[in-house]
This record gives C-alpha cells, sequence and structure tokens, in this order.
C-alpha cells in the first residue's frame, strides 16, 4: 500500500484526503507540521504528500507554494478541492454565559493554523473580539491543546473530527464567512501515482520572463490564447533571489500529452521565457456523498 503523508491526524487535510482517496488503497501517515510532510515525501519515508495550497477567500497558502517551489522537488500529482466547515471548540464557561449579547465572551485566546482568521474573520469580530489569536500548526494541534489545558478561556477552530477524537466540546458548527468555503489540495510525490483518470487534466507551470523585455508577458499570455488554451490561475511570485524579480505560477486547463500544450511552452521558451513543470495531472471536483 502506498503511503501518504498529510498534516494530521484529524485535521481538514485528513478530513480532504479520505474523502478523495477513501481508506482501503492508501496508509495515511500524520506529520504535526507541513515541513515535515513535504520532507518525508521528499525523502522517500512516504510515496505521496497531500499540500493545502489555495483557500476561496484566503487565496494561495504563501508558505506552501514556497515550498514547492523552492525548497523540494516534487511534482503534482493531483489536485482536488473540498469543502471546509470551520469549528468553534472549546469548553463553555463554568458558570454559564457571562454576557446576555456574546456567548463566547469568556475566550480570551483561540488557537488555530495560520490561513483560519481570515475564513472566519465575521465571526471571529462579533464574537471574539477580546480574543488573542496564536498560530499552530495545524488546527486539530490547537484542538490538542484546548484538550489538555481545559482551560474554558482558551479555544481551538478545527474539524469536527478533532472535537470529537479530543472530546472537547463542539460549542459553534459552521463559523465561516461564506457556506461554500473550499480548499484546493495537492497530491505531490516522485513517483506517478495510479489514480482514477479525470476529465480534467492540469499542467502547472513556472515562468520567468526575460529581463529588458517590453511586452513578454503579453506574448506569454498570447502563446496561449490563440491556441485557445485556458489559464485557471496566473499569479506573481518573487524568485527571493533579487527585489522586483518574479516568476509566475500558472495552472493551464490542459495536458502535456496535446500537441498544442507543449507548442505553446515552446514559443514562450523561445522568446527567452525559463519554464519549469511543476506537474500535468488531473483535476478532481468535489461531489458529496
Ligand atoms: O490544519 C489543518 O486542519 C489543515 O489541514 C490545514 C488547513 C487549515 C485550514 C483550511 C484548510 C487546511
Amino acid at each position: 500500500m502506498k503511503r501518504i503523508a498529510i498534516l494530521g491526524p484529524s485535521t481538514f487535510s485528513e478530513e480532504a484526503t479520505r474523502h478523495f482517496l477513501g481508506d482501503d488503497k492508501f496508509t495515511y501517515v500524520s506529520y504535526k507540521l507541513i515541513s515535515e510532510v513535504f520532507n518525508a515525501t521528499a525523502s522517500g519515508e512516504t510515496d505521496l504528500g497531500v499540500i493545502p495550497i489555495e483557500n476561496t477567500l484566503e487565496g494561495s497558502v504563501h508558505l506552501h507554494v514556497d515550498w514547492l517551489v523552492h525548497e523540494v522537488d516534487l511534482p503534482i500529482r493531483a489536485e482536488w478541492v473540498f469543502p471546509i466547515d470551520m469549528n468553534l471548540i472549546g469548553f463553555p464557561h463554568p458558570e454559564g454565559q457571562i454576557d446576555a449579547d456574546n456567548p463566547y465572551k469568556h475566550i480570551r485566546k483561540v488557537l488555530s493554523h495560520h490561513v483560519v482568521p481570515a475564513q472566519c474573520n465575521r465571526f471571529m469580530k462579533r464574537y471574539l473580539r477580546d480574543a488573542e489569536f496564536e498560530q499552530v500548526s495545524s488546527t486539530a494541534e490547537g484542538v490538542r491543546i484546548v484538550s489538555q489545558m481545559k482551560d474554558p478561556s482558551v479555544a481551538a477552530i478545527g474539524t469536527a473530527i478533532a472535537s470529537a477524537n479530543y472530546g472537547v466540546p463542539m460549542l459553534q458548527r459552521e463559523i465561516q464567512d461564506h457556506k461554500d468555503n473550499m480548499t484546493r489540495f495537492l497530491l505531490v510525490g516522485k513517483e506517478a501515482s495510479e489514480l482514477a483518470s479525470s476529465e480534467q487534466m492540469k499542467t502547472t507551470i513556472l515562468v520567468t520572463l526575460p529581463e529588458d523585455y517590453p511586452g513578454a508577458l503579453h506574448q506569454v499570455l498570447s502563446a496561449f490564447a490563440w491556441r485557445r488554451i485556458n489559464l485557471s490561475k496566473i499569479e506573481s511570485k518573487p524568485t527571493k533571489k533579487k527585489l522586483g524579480n518574479y516568476y509566475f505560477y500558472m495552472d493551464i486547463v490542459g495536458t502535456l500529452d496535446s500537441v498544442l500544450l507543449p507548442a505553446a511552452i515552446q514559443e514562450i521558451e523561445a522568446i527567452g521565457c525559463q519554464v519549469r513543470i511543476l506537474g500535468c495531472y488531473p483535476s478532481y471536483s468535489y461531489h458529496s456523498e
């Protein structure tokens, strides 16, 4: 059985991965830090790794994109999108509600993963105004700490599974700003995975433009445009080598097995762009069970 590294246990990554890949074909190996997920997969300790990469409200998880681009050489093998329901998890105040307007007034500190506050902004402004946010390595780690502290003034935001597994009560379900809060996950690994094919294939490339070439980005985009190749994402990111130097991270709808996409890539290389292919992989959309 293939081994898959995930941030976990009882995280959104685990929920999303079990939903898509099931429980019988893979062994899931939990790591506390996302850097450990990358390193385990790069060193061969696991065959594959799962990385949360982008959220509807927050956009890219920059730290994870940086790891993928700068720290490891792990091709993308699949992607899927999963709805994320954030939950407030903690102990109620022993004397009951201390403020008539706010049942969570007793909470002074909230622990969670760093991408969480942007997804629960409205709820936190309304009910957790006096609470300090403390970043921990995963949502489940926050719930684990709360379970040990048993202090009602410290709560966490995480999965329903973490609440059940760590025995910390669910104070309020679905506190995310938008009902359709989605996160995109990537499966990465050195070896091709034997996953079910998807009708939608995607290719991710990084493009560095030649310096002093006016209109280079326009030419890159037109190489895709006139072939009617769709880009589903384009983001500029610093190269980290020199201030003001950027590369473009592009998700392209299409496969390298086609005629058109390799031709477009050749065309942009011909104008002096550097192209690195991060992966060509099936993209799965979400279907509720
Ligand atoms: O900490 C987790 O539960 C994760 O899997 C990372 C994460 C956090 C918030 C939304 C999606 C993924």
